[in-house]
């Protein structure tokens, strides 16, 4: 059940949203999207839901399109969330979840969990707009999950949200893909990438620059960093041979070095001058990485 995106491309007159984008989206994994706000990345999923026609390439599932006839087996939570505010949590997700060919009974045990899980029982009766826009978002996930869907994808799930909330639905996200479900989220924060996907996209102008194995991404890039935390003075190790940038902290230095081969030589030079306390060489970040290729700071 692998999502294939050949070729994609989206133009709203003569600008172009997507730009001939082609991916593989490994089944039962975790994939994540980023890319600066206008990247494209909604336009993207909007087409891989079949709400959006594709203004050339193909999108398919499994070999097939994503249409009404499969909307059953797939879970979508929209960027802009779109809840009815006047009815009760309980009638929605029933609705929501009826409309996806999941029967009443069963809709109603799912939603209980769900509740229980997200601490919030007693919500069941209430109506939306009562919520705050927190527990409203948790609501949203769960009309995207109710029925247990195979291909689940969430437009910015973790935005908004507290840290404890992040850390809930992160724990969410995950065990769904643990049970089986193939899901692609997008995000504005790197980090959530980095934490829970096995591949990923980076979106640049409806292009991606940075594609495939997070692991591979990261090796790939070659320069690492360099955290040093010494009691003397570190500074002038930003001119040395082989860094490429360099920032000081509280407690010493960050280095980015081209490769391994700089961390042996900066160790030679800094022993014996004082305590080192700290020496790691660290595998760059995916945002050393999108700066990198993008070219600006994003977070
Ligand atoms: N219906 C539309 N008509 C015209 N332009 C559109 C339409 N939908 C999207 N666009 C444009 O396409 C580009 C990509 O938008 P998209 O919403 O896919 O970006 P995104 O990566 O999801 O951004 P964000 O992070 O802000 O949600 C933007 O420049 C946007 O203005």
């Amino acid at each position: 059940m692998v999502l294939k995106l050949e070729h994609v491309t989206k133009r709203f007159g003569k600008f172009t949203a997507v730009d001939d984008l082609s991916l593989e989206i490994p089944e039962k994994e975790m994939f994540g999207f980023l890319g600066a706000n206008g990247a494209g990345k909604t336009t993207t999923f909007r087409m891989i839901l079949g709400l959006l026609d594709s203004s050339g390439g193909q999108i398919s599932w499994d070999g097939k399109p994503i249409n009404y006839s499969t909307s059953h087996l797939v879970g979508y939570l929209p960027e802009e969330r779109g809840l009815y505010p006047k009815l009760k949590v309980r009638d929605q997700i029933v609705y929501l979840a009826r409309l996806r060919g999941m029967p009443k009974s069963e809709a109603l045990i799912e939603l209980k969990t769900w509740l229980e899980r997200f601490k919030i029982p007693e919500y069941e009766n209430k109506k939306v707009e009562e919520l705050s826009k927190g527990n409203q978002q948790k609501i949203q996930f769960i009309a995207a999950v109710v029925h247990k869907p195979k291909l689940l994808i969430l437009d910015e799930p973790f935005s908004g949200l507290d840290p404890v909330n992040v850390e809930m639905l992160k724990e969410a996200v995950i065990a769904l893909k643990e049970n089986g479900a193939t899901i692609v989220f997008s995000s504005h924060q790197m980090h959530h990438v980095e934490e829970m996907c096995e591949h990923l996209c980076i979106m640049h102008k409806g292009s991606p620059v940075v594609y495939g194995a997070l692991k591979e991404i990261k090796r790939s890039f070659g320069k690492k960093n360099l955290v040093i935390h010494a009691d003397f003075p570190l500074e002038s190790l930003g001119n040395f041979p082989g860094v490429v940038k360099a920032k000081s902290t509280m407690e010493g230095i960050q280095l980015q070095i081209e490769g391994e081969y700089v961390a042996e030589k900066i160790l030679k030079e800094i022993v014996g001058k004082g305590f080192i306390r700290k020496f790691s060489l660290e595998e760059p970040s995916l945002n050393d990485i999108f700066i990198e290729k993008v070219g600006n700071s994003y977070e």
